[in-house]
């Protein structure tokens, strides 16, 4: 894969939801994310995150700008991209069994039948749920619900994966799991990966860049490359200086444009004031 092509470009990307006098919900929205890149949006609750992907998803249009995947512009579903959803249980089928969930999407794409149980066999493996192939979604917790959605959205091989929240409905432990789990089938598949969190940790502990999002209407206040390597591992990476520095910038950054903190206000040497205290303001501003 060529990691300095461009995989997807999103140029001065809009979308007003009920016509002309209605919400505005992103607003001029320019960025690119290169082939093999994983890049995670952050930004504050209802900023517009979801109706980015909606939008470069293909599922809403948008109102204005445009949206390219591989030089080609975005309209309609297109059949190379892949979408993860926050909400396991309302994606995947009960009447299914795992493996059906997986191969379910390649049938529409013409795959032949021992293409999709050899690709099924191959993602279960790598999302460690071989063993659960025959069983049904509801027999299994979140987080195995939640590698069945990876896996299913792998299974398409994809030039883009897109994730909205994909780990916000499972409990901390089972999330840390989750995340590694990504960055290894990332690595396996040489994915291309979007993906919008709220949680700032969770962003730099995956990305290769984020981008960080003002409030309603979104647009794009940072674009932040994260120099912390392939070799990632959930206490040495966020113990690490860069971490702790990246992270202080992007609350930082939640803080002075979305929060208004006092911290901020008071900012006048331009040092952050208490990073400690902009943190705890990021994080309210992030889950308010
Ligand atoms: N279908 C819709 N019709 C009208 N307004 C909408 C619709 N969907 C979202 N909105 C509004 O657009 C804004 C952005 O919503 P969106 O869901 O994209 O934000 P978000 O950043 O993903 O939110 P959250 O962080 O809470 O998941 C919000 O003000 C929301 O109320």
């Amino acid at each position: 894969m060529n990691r300095t092509e461009t995989m997807l470009d999103v140029s001065g990307l809009g979308h007003r939801y009920g016509g002309p006098s209605g919400h505005q919900a992103i607003a001029d929205l320019t960025f690119q994310v290169r082939s093999g890149e994983l890049a995670c949006i952050v930004g504050p609750s209802g900023c517009g995150k979801s109706t980015l992907l909606r939008s470069i998803s293909g599922l809403i249009e948008p109102t204005s700008g445009e949206v390219k995947l591989k030089g080609s512009p975005v309209q309609g579903v297109p059949e190379d991209l892949a979408v993860v959803f926050q909400d396991y249980s309302r994606s995947l089928f009960p009447w299914l069994s795992v493996r059906s969930n997986v191969e379910f999407p390649l049938r529409s794409r013409g795959i032949g039948k021992a293409e999709r149980r050899r690709r099924a066999d191959e993602v279960l493996e790598w999302v460690g749920l071989s063993e659960a192939a025959k069983k049904y979604p509801w027999q299994l917790s979140g987080g195995m619900q939640q590698r069945v959605s990876i896996a299913r959205a792998l299974a398409c091989r994809p030039a883009l994966l897109l994730m909205d929240e994909p780990f916000a409905s499972v409990d901390a432990q089972t999330r840390f799991e989750l995340e590694d789990l990504l960055l290894r089938v990332r690595k396996q598949y040489d994915s291309t990966v979007l993906l919008v969190t709220h949680d700032i940790d969770e962003s730099i502990y995956l990305a290769d860049r984020v981008f960080v999002l003002s409030k309603s209407p979104a647009n794009i206040v940072a674009d932040l490359e994260v120099p912390l390597g392939d070799q990632r591992d959930q206490i040495t990476t966020r113990e690490s200086e860069t971490f702790v520095h990246l992270r202080s910038e992007v609350a930082r950054l939640l803080d002075v444009r979305t929060a208004a903190a006092p911290a901020a206000a008071s900012d006048v040497d331009g040092s952050g004031g208490s990073t400690a205290q902009q943190w705890a303001e990021a994080e309210r501003a992030l889950h308010s």
